[in-house]
């Protein structure tokens, strides 16, 4: 398929080294699929933005999918990309361009995480769990669907281990962050505590976490900390993408994301913008959590990530949340 091109969108550093990192992960994903056209381009912080990204990837190409090298749906996923999508369609009319959902919340990451987590045990030469606190830490952003996410991803890391406690902390924009969960950490009696970033690449985010964590260490001489690396360059990072990129051409439903607590929702109504469903009664009860189990035909629901399903015309923003149109 010469004529499609495979447009990976990743976020951007101010932090060179990270957009470097999004550069060499493009290039082995080139080596994993060396029938694809590859290219990249960033949300911020780089040359390469995402309208030049899609003039490239528009270059004699028939269709252009857009792969979001992104972990959760906040501003960037639901608004950014597909504002920058709208305005490729217009001037790139003959171009079909199809957009997949993001990464997600999902078993794969969970495994990323699993596998970070016992690294780390290993390195403290496997304490008590029970006196190991652990902490996610994600970026964090005002999208409580977003924040709720990461949420679910400690939930399901205490479920499938046996450390009793797992937190959520976040970076920015949101709380707790990280030096109020380990005051907690400490004050119920942990030990050790694990903190495992969420993210993707390095970057300025990254490089605060460790001196962060540096910080701690000094406040608090009796607890043992250690934190685990970033995970762009894991394996399950790859699959998922393929899979989005194969799950679009065969033009199946992916990727659902239920309306509730997303933040848009208000303002989608408010506008009354095209295509938004949030007021159907439609039932969730097929939200599905990993993009892996869509072997099942279903017909195509309103919320519907799969941006420009080529069989779904007048209705191609499969999750319209508010970008104008
Ligand atoms: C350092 C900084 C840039 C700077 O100013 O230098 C930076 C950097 C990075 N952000 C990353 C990720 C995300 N950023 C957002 C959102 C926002 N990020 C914003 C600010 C900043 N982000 C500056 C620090 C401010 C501070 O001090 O906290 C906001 C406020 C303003 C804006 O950017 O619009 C806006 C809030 C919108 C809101 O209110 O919700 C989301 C969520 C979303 O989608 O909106 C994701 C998750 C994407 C995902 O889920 O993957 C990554 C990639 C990490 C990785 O590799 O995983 C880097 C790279 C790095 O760390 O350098
Ligand atoms: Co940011």
């Amino acid at each position: 398929m010469n004529d499609e091109t495979i447009l990976l969108v990743g976020h951007g550093s101010r932090e060179k080294s990270g957009n470097d990192e999004i550069e060499a992960f493009a290039a082995q994903w080139r080596e994993r699929q060396p029938g694809w056209r590859i290219e990249v381009c960033f949300i911020e912080f780089s040359e390469i933005t995402m309208s030049e990204g899609l003039r490239r990837a528009a270059e004699g190409a028939r269709r252009v999918v857009v792969v979001p090298l992104i972990l959760n749906a906040a501003g960037h996923v639901k608004m950014d990309i597909p504002q920058a999508i709208d305005g490729a369609r217009l001037k790139f009319p003959f171009v079909q361009f199809l957009y997949a959902p993001h990464l997600q919340a999902c078993d794969p990451i969970l495994a990323i995480l699993r596998r970070r987590l016992k690294g780390a045990m290993q390195a403290l030469d496997m304490p008590d769990p029970t006196t190991t606190g652990v902490v996610i830490l994600g970026r964090g952003s005002s999208d409580r669907q977003a924040n709720g996410d990461m949420a679910k991803m400690a939930r399901w890391l205490m479920e499938e281990t046996d450390h009793e406690l797992v937190d959520l902390a976040f970076t920015g924009i949101t709380y707790p962050r990280l030096e109020k969960a380990v005051q907690r950490q400490s004050l119920l009696g942990m030990t050790q505590v694990v903190v495992l970033p969420y993210y993707l690449f390095n970057g300025t985010l990254v490089e605060r976490i460790t001196r962060q964590v540096e910080h701690l260490k000094a406040q608090y001489p009796t607890i043992r900390f250690i934190s685990t690396k970033y995970f762009g360059f894991e394996r399950e990072i790859f699959e998922l993408l393929e899979q989005r990129v194969t799950d679009l051409r065969r033009g199946a439903p992916i990727g659902l994301m239920p309306c509730d607590g997303c933040k848009f929702r208000d303002f989608a109504v408010e506008h009354g913008l095209g295509g938004h469903h949030h007021d159907d009664a439609v039932p969730h009860s097929h939200d599905h959590d990993h993009a892996h189990d869509h072997a099942h035909a279903e017909p195509p629901h309103p919320h519907d990530h799969a941006h420009d399903h080529p069989h779904d015309h007048g209705h191609d923003h499969g999750h319209d949340h508010a970008h104008a149109r």
